[in-house]
Parts: structure tokens; C-alpha cells; sequence
């Protein structure tokens, strides 16, 4: 299937299906009659009073309104919590072996079936916080669309994982219209819109979800005007309207405070024929993605990978950071390469789409993950520190075929029961791989070299 894209970052987009030309209300948003006898319909990202910078709205044109459904009923929800106080805090170092998918294939599971919940903290109501969802499923949502309703299913970042590369796609029909969203990618689907996922075989991923902040992109300060993830790699799909009124049935879900509802009407959701504006759903391919790195000493500060980041009101201090370990260049001199030993302030999540992770030497694999928490100290795995302290220290490419990523957060995660018990993966022998770090302290120690420290502390 093709999808046809607009490129760029939260511009003023329009479009136009082309089987109604002219169907985009010319020099107002809403006229007495518009176009082909569409309706208007405004969906607003932002509060009205918004200062310009970052107020967010698109305004669409469709064959019914929304509002034309019945009411909203409460459905069973899976393994979807908001529940943060399942099970007690755990602080420890945690790690996943890879997600896994459904025993018995004849097992149909759609993608809202197939979400689970993994952590998080805060929640929609009070528009703060975030959930780290897994979706595993193998079919796609007939006749069965997923809305986000009002304050919930906020922000949305789903990855395909490559073990599966050739089944591995999500087919996502927005109001706005079609995004294919391949291996590598990533497809944001904001606050309130409407989407529906087909997939092509056994399908998994990683979903963030941010209560209350859109996503931007990083501030490049001295970096200069051009760098990381470049506007213009952004892509925003073009209206494409099902006009499905025949059909017996739609049953549109809404995540709601926590909780999922349905509503059953008479028409697709995906009814729109034109929209403008710049509150859209869109895609990023992560191998754009143009990597700013070191190139004298010293292991520089993930942030410097920042994809996109949801802001906290405090500044400098990010909701969510999305953040990536793209392959790249390792010249860096002198240096330990791989990450250092660190506690942070902010939770760190990793998944791994593809390949291997320079700091872990085993049991990080594509479809797992890991949670260190805030303050949890973390690191090297022995084996990795022991290689990389030996290693001869000539350019290398670092994370070649690899893709890890990090949802760094300064909220402090909980596990949720299906996280630590039902998704049976919890990998229990995680801490063992820091067990064979001995002390290496020799207090006669001597500079041997004085090269070796470049005269600084010689
Ligand atoms: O913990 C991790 O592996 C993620 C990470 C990578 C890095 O290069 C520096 C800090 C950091 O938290
Ligand atoms: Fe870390």
C-alpha cells in the first residue's frame, strides 16, 4: 500500500482528498455552508488561549461530526492499567527479556487488545504523568477504531520491532488519513484522534503515552540551526476519506481517565475529506536522525540524542525525553567509550528495536527492555567494562545495524503487576551481571605514562 505524506514539524499543513477538489473552505474555517456538504469540525491540541508558539488546532471537514455516535460504555480493558499501587515499589534494576507473543497463533489480538502496561506514574486527570505500554498482537482492528478522549491517550510513540521485519508494519488510518509505519520508525498520534492500526502478522512495540505535554523538538542552543531530528524529516499523511455509511457498524474506544469505553455509530470515523492546520498525527524515520557526538574525550551525555522531548514546566527538566543510541563514530580519545556508571535524577526506560547494546554484553535483546529508576545506579555489565577498558582506542564504528532507545522521565515509575508477574519475562539474573566487578584500587598506583594523561595531572 502507498501512503502519501507532507513533510515537515507542526507546520500549518492543508490537504485536500483529491476525489473532492475544492472541498477545503477557502479564506474562513467554518462558512454558513462548506464545501460537498461536509461539516466542520475543529479538534483543539491546546487551550484556545495558548500563546501562537504553541497553540495547536486542525480544523476538519467530514461527511458527520464526531459527536453523531451512542453512548459510551464501559468495556473490559485487558491488561491497560493506571493503577500505580498494584504491587509495592520495587527500586531494583530491572530488565525484560523479549515481550512475548501470544503460545497459540490461532489467537486473534488486536492492537488494543494486545496493550499492556509496564509502568508509569501520574495520570490523566490531573494531565500529568506518563504510561509505557507493550502492544503484542497479530491482527488488525476491524470495524473497530481506537479515539483518545479528551485528556487521555495523550502522546503516542510505537516501534515495530525488526524480529519480525517482514510482518513487522503497522498500518495506521488516521482522520487525517494513512501512515505506514515500517521497522525504525516511529508515529506520534496525538491527544483525541482517532486511529485504527491493521498489522501484517505477529506485530510488537513500545508505546509511550504523555498526560499533558505535546512533543517538540529539542532546542539545538549552540548545536546551531541545523541537527538532531531535522523538521523536515517529519511526515504528516494527506486526507483520505472512507465514506462507509452503509456499513452495519463502527464501535469507536476511548481511553478515558484510565478506563476504555465504546461507542457503536453508523459511519467510519475516518470521514474526513479536507483539514488544515497544525495539530496532526505524524511519522519519523529514525535513520534520519543526524547524530552529534564527541570527537575529542569523554562520553558525552545521552541528551545529545534527544529525538523529541515533552517539557515539564520547569525548565530544562522533560515529562518524557525520547532519546536514541543511533549507530554512529567512537573516536573519542583516552575515554572509556561505552555509557559511564551513573545515578540519575530521571527514570530511564530502554528497548531495543535491533542489534546489540553497547553496554550490555547479553540478555538486552530486541522486544525486551529495562527500567532503572530514579536514583537506581547502573551501568557497564562486567564484561563490557572489562572490554572496553582494554580496548585499543582507534575509530570504530559503535552500534552498527543497532537501535536502542531510552523514554527518560523525571517521574518515578511503579510496575504494574502485569509488568512484574503476567508478562512472565522479568529477567530475575539482571543484577548478576555487575556481580564480577571487582576493586581494582592500588593506593601506590603511579602514572606509568605521562602521555597518558596529556600532562594534566602530572
Ligand atoms: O543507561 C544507559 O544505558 C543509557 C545511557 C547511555 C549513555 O550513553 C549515557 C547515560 C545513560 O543513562
Ligand atoms: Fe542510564
Amino acid at each position: 500500500m502507498t501512503c502519501y505524506y507532507m513533510s515537515g514539524f507542526g507546520n500549518e499543513f492543508a490537504s485536500e482528498d483529491p476525489r473532492c477538489p475544492g472541498s477545503l473552505p477557502k479564506g474562513q474555517n467554518n462558512p454558513q455552508v462548506c464545501p460537498y456538504g461536509l461539516y466542520a469540525e475543529q479538534l483543539s491540541g491546546s487551550a484556545f488561549t495558548c500563546p501562537r508558539s504553541s497553540n495547536k488546532r486542525s480544523w476538519l471537514y467530514r461527511i458527520l461530526p464526531s459527536v453523531c455516535h451512542k453512548p459510551l460504555i464501559s468495556i473490559p480493558q485487558g491488561n491497560l492499567s493506571h493503577n500505580w499501587d498494584e504491587v509495592s515499589p520495587d527500586p531494583n534494576q530491572m530488565r525484560w527479556l523479549p515481550f512475548k507473543f501470544s503460545e497459540s497463533s490461532e489467537k486473534k489480538v488486536d492492537f488494543v487488545e494486545g496493550l499492556n502496561t509496564l509502568c508509569g506514574a501520574g495520570d490523566g486527570r490531573t494531565r500529568n504523568g506518563i504510561a509505557i505500554h507493550i502492544y503484542i498482537c497479530n491482527t488488525s482492528m476491524k470495524n473497530k477504531y481506537y479515539k483518545t478522549y479528551y485528556i487521555i491517550f495523550h502522546n503516542f510513540i510505537g516501534y515495530l520491532l525488526p524480529s519480525v521485519p517482514q510482518k513487522g508494519n503497522l498500518l495506521v488510518t488516521t482522520e487525517f488519513g494513512k501512515l505506514l509505519v515500517e521497522p525504525n520508525e516511529i508515529c506520534i498520534i496525538q491527544q483525541g484522534m482517532h486511529f485504527s492500526v491493521e498489522v501484517f502478522g505477529e506485530t510488537r512495540g513500545y508505546i509511550l503515552e504523555v498526560f499533558g505535554a505535546h512533543f517538540e523538538l529539542p532546542d539545538l542552543g549552540p548545536i546551531g540551526a541545523n541537527g538532531l531530528a531535522n523538521p523536515r524529516d517529519f511526515m504528516v499523511p494527506v486526507a483520505c476519506y472512507e465514506d462507509q455509511q452503509f456499513a452495519a457498524c463502527f464501535s469507536v474506544i476511548s481511553k478515558y481517565q484510565g478506563k476504555l469505553f465504546s461507542a457503536e455509530q453508523d459511519f467510519s470515523p475516518f470521514n474526513v475529506v479536507a483539514w488544515h492546520g497544525n495539530y496532526t498525527p505524524y511519522k519519523y524515520n529514525l535513520d534520519n536522525f543526524m547524530v552529534i557526538n564527541g570527537v575529542a574525550f569523554d562520553h558525552a551525555d545521552p541528551s545529545i540524542f534527544t529525538v523529541l522531548t515533552a517539557k515539564s514546566t520547569s525548565p530544562g527538566v522533560a515529562i518524557a525525553d525520547f532519546v536514541i543510541f543511533p549507530p554512529r563514530w567512537g573516536v573519542a580519545d583516552h575515554t572509556f567509550r561505552p555509557p559511564y556508571y551513573h545515578r540519575n535524577c530521571m527514570s530511564e526506560f530502554m528497548g531495543l528495536i535491533k542489534g546489540h547494546y553497547e553496554a550490555k554484553e547479553e540478555n538486552f535483546l530486541p522486544g525486551g527492555g529495562s527500567l532503572h529508576s530514579i536514583m537506581t545506579p547502573h551501568g557497564p555489565d562486567a564484561d563490557c567494562f572489562k572490554k572496553a577498558s582494554e580496548a585499543e582506542l582507534k575509530p570504530e564504528r559503535i552500534a552498527e545495524g543497532m537501535m536502542a532507545f531510552m523514554f527518560e522521565s523525571s517521574f518515578s515509575m511503579a510496575v504494574t503487576k502485569w509488568g512484574l508477574e503476567t508478562c512472565n519475562c522479568l529477567d530475575k539474573s539482571y543484577t548478576k551481571c555487575w556481580q564480577p566487578l571487582k576493586s581494582c584500587f592500588n593506593p601506590k598506583w603511579k602514572p606509568i605514562d605521562k602521555q597518558t594523561w596529556y600532562g594534566r595531572y602530572c
